[in-house]
């Protein structure tokens, strides 16, 4: 049955929420303000597809991507900019306020920059053996196949094409397929997953798609298949070569933005640990200025550091170990030579770490979060060790997503 909702507001995840029938009922695309037809949609009974919209927003304006409401990597690209941003920075003060944590936040840092440097696409043949490559439909795991991306860094330039050559090649395999592509210097570092075990003859064809497209270097499963030139990125002075898969954040403003926060932040610290480092996009930076300890459980991520670090020149010593800071965080007695520590969990956040930066008395931490709730989890347990929150800086990498970073600082 067709109806007809006036939206009241924008949702967590960039849906319309009309509260007009009792409770709330979520239309993805519509806007607050907004008269829409809808219909229900088959075992979600708060959701609603927009058919139709009766009375627009002033503020909706043409998304400017093809694929938009389709393709479930945009969220939001049908809002004016403004509201946009005051939507993504309430995202932030709402779920701190439901975890009762008062503070200032900054308006939001757009980071979007040149655009995403990171990917992973999805590839499946489907119905009459139709192979398709792109990002998951929205609320869905079928995938929408695309070609063109608008959001992409210049850098990802020919990763489509490349991804749709692999997946080719790969999918009579019959399985899908991940395929994460990140731009490098030296061009496209690709890694396969989800083919399962391939013949060597299988191997000889992905190499010679590999040199066609003149990737940096494929790899499947972390597993090298061709290499021609080393996938190095640049984090401050350093060059870093990245491991086969390695988590670097989604565009190389966000990574800056991030970067420069913390070590405003820090001021004058000497003796920083840097908790869930990664391959070191903090830790190369504060090296300029800093004595460095660095802990991911990243193995391959750490000894990418650990070679980047002293290859530097300029750089103060970088001591980085890989360890589980879910299972095996710093305790208060290994926290207590540093005069400060940033941490930047998963999405999971870091409570465990937290619990124990809780208990100690380093006087100023730095939490980096690309989840607010999760953030706020462990924020409490800062603050309920003695800690202030004094600021949050919520930080734009992923526009056009619910998705938001922030950088708090704590001090004791
Ligand atoms: C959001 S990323 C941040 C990485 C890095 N700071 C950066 O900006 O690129 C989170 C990092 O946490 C690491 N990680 C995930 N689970 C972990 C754990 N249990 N212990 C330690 N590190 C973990 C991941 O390997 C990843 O490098």
């Amino acid at each position: 049955m067709i109806q007809t909702l006036t939206i009241d507001q924008l949702g967590h995840r960039g849906d319309g929420v009309s509260l007009s029938q009792g409770g709330a009922t979520y239309v993805p695309f519509a806007l607050p303000g907004e008269t829409v037809e809808a219909e229900p949609v088959q075992g979600h009974p708060d959701r609603r597809k927009l058919l139709r919209v009766e009375v627009p927003s002033p503020d909706r304006v043409a998304p400017f991507c093809p694929h938009f409401g389709v393709c479930g990597g945009c969220a939001i690209q049908h809002l004016r900019d403004e509201p946009y941003r005051t939507w993504k920075r309430n995202l932030v003060i709402e779920t701190l306020a439901q975890a009762g944590i008062d503070v200032p936040v900054d308006p939001l840092i757009d980071a979007h920059g040149a655009g995403r440097r990171r990917i992973t696409l999805h590839a499946r043949r489907g119905t009459h053996d139709i192979l398709k490559v792109g990002f998951s439909a929205t609320a869905s795991h079928d995938i929408i196949g695309i070609d063109h991306c608008p959001i992409l860094d210049p850098g990802l330039n020919g990763a489509l094409e490349a991804a749709w050559a692999l997946a080719e090649a790969l999918t009579p395999v019959g399985k899908p397929l991940d395929i994460q592509v990140t731009a490098t210097e030296n061009g496209l570092d690709i890694d396969v997953r989800g083919s399962g075990p391939l013949p060597p003859k299988m191997i000889t064809s992905l190499s010679q798609l590999a040199e066609k497209h003149k990737l940096a270097r494929l790899t499947r499963h972390s597993e090298l298949v061709l290499l021609r030139r080393p996938p190095v990125v640049a984090i401050g002075k350093a060059k870093v070569t990245l491991p086969p898969g390695a988590f670097l954040q989604a565009t190389a403003l966000g990574e800056q933005t991030l970067a420069e926060l913390a070590m405003a932040k820090l001021g004058r610290a000497k003796q920083v640990a840097d908790l869930f480092c990664g391959v070191g996009p903090f830790a190369l930076r504060l090296a300029e200025k800093a004595r460095v300890f660095a802990c991911d459980s990243d193995a391959p991520a750490v000894t990418a550091l650990q070679k980047a670090a002293p290859a530097t020149s300029g750089l103060k010593p970088v001591k980085a170990e890989a360890r589980d800071l879910f299972r095996r965080p710093l305790a208060p007695p290994e926290l207590r030579d540093f005069d400060a520590v940033l941490f930047d969990p998963p999405r999971q956040g870091a409570q465990a770490q937290a619990a124990q930066l809780a208990a100690s008395r380093v006087p100023l931490v730095i939490a980096v979060s690309c989840n607010a709730t999760t953030f706020a989890r462990d924020a409490k347990l800062l603050i309920d060790g003695g800690y202030k929150l004094e600021r949050v800086i919520p930080v734009d990498q992923f526009k056009y997503t619910p998705h938001v970073e922030l950088v708090a600082v704590f001090r004791k």
